[in-house]
């Protein structure tokens, strides 16, 4: 293996999740003790080196490509669950990266209402991949097909797979895939037309805001089904509406309706009239260009920084914070401003 000083920031990222260190948990879990022995080959690494690397790790928990909270070092083996997934297809997972900036992904298998197929759930974590690469990505909108955003899993599979071991690791896969979605280092919005029930509610708190058209209903209806929710929905519904509101939107398997989503915090805006599906694209694409007006290293910054408070402890919060920093201060958004002399009135 080569000498680490000679590898970019993404690429020491990438040697340490190719040696399947896991970077969950508080603060610095990794050594160079430990790096030297996962490797095949002996690394030795000098003190100036490892202070690089202590820095791109502190960057890589939030910026890595394929960074999981199941990484293969876990014993999760993804490889498995995706070809069982395979074995249930039907509908797609589209993705179309626009020059604006802004990406639309859609969940499309209209005639089971947006039900993710097993086939789609791993189209979905390919595109999540195809995002991560995208390095001029601002924006995402994430909606469902012809009007309606997403009924769950496509219950057919669900019947299929439901032995606990291989549910929870179909679980496992999801929660993958979702959380680097949320992690995207863009502004994502979940676009509800119509229904988002059970996994389809899930998706919808794996982006950043949420977007409800009138007649729409969020409803989280695992009770329903003798279950919870197994994507992190649960985990992420408790941040953006605290326990309280979680506790009854999962206890009670409310349909939360764009009213109840704006007092709760569980939708960010309501669009106007009972559009078409193309006009409620554009009024969500019209409501996220106010963040994401600007250059995208300036926006995918905001982005990192807020994820960084949100997932990290403090003083790596505050160090991730320092390096998101150190990337943009002197850089040409920053030039340019400070030479045009702008003022804030
Ligand atoms: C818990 C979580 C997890 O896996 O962890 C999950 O997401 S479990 C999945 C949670 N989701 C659900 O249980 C949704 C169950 N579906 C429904 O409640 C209903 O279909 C609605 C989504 C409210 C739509 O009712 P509506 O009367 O408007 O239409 P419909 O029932 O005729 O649905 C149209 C077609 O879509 C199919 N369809 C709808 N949702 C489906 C699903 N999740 N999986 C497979 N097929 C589904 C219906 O069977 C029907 O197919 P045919 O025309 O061939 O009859």
């Amino acid at each position: 293996m080569p000498s680490c000083g000679c590898h970019s920031k993404m690429q020491l990222t990438g040697i340490l999740v190719n040696l399947g260190i896991c970077f969950r948990g508080k603060g610095f879990m990794v050594t160079p003790q430990q790096i030297s022995a996962g490797a095949d080959s002996v690394m030795v690494l000098s003190a100036a080196k490892w202070h690089l690397l202590r820095r791109s790790v502190t960057w890589g928990r939030i910026l890595l490509r394929h960074e999981s909270i199941y990484p293969p070092s876990s014993g999760f083996e993804e490889e498995e669950i995706r070809e069982k997934l395979l074995a249930f297809p039907g509908g797609s997972v589209d993705l179309v990266k626009q020059d604006s900036g802004i990406a639309v992904l859609t969940v499309n298998n209209p005639s089971r209402m947006n039900a993710f197929s097993g086939s789609m759930m791993v189209e979905l974590e390919e595109r999540v991949g195809q995002l991560e690469g995208w390095m001029e990505g601002k924006g995402l909108v994430v909606q469902g097909a012809a009007g309606t955003f997403c009924s769950g899993s496509d219950l057919n599979a669900v019947r299929a797979i439901s032995s606990p071991q291989d549910g929870v690791k179909m679980c496992m896969f999801m929660q993958n895939t979702l959380t680097r979605l949320l992690r995207l280092p863009l502004f994502s919005v979940a676009l509800v037309e119509g229904r988002a029930l059970g996994g389809g509610a899930e998706l919808t708190t794996a982006c950043d805001f949420r977007l409800m058209s009138p007649g729409s209903v969020i409803q989280f209806v695992h009770k329903h089904m003798g279950l919870v929710p197994g994507w992190g929905g649960a985990t992420r519904l408790v941040g953006i509406v605290g326990s309280q509101n979680a506790l009854r939107m999962l206890g009670g398997s409310l349909k939360v309706d764009p009213e109840m989503g704006l007092q709760t915090g569980l939708a960010d805006g309501v669009l106007e009239g009972s559009p078409a599906e193309a006009c409620a694209f554009l009024q969500a694409e019209r409501w996220l260009t106010c963040y994401t007006q600007g250059p995208a290293p300036v926006i995918r910054a905001i982005k990192k920084v807020v994820m960084s408070g949100r997932e990290l402890p403090l003083e790596a919060s505050l160090r991730a914070e320092r390096d998101v920093f150190g990337t943009l201060w002197g850089g040409p958004a920053n030039l340019q401003v400070l030479a045009s002399k702008t003022k804030h009135k």
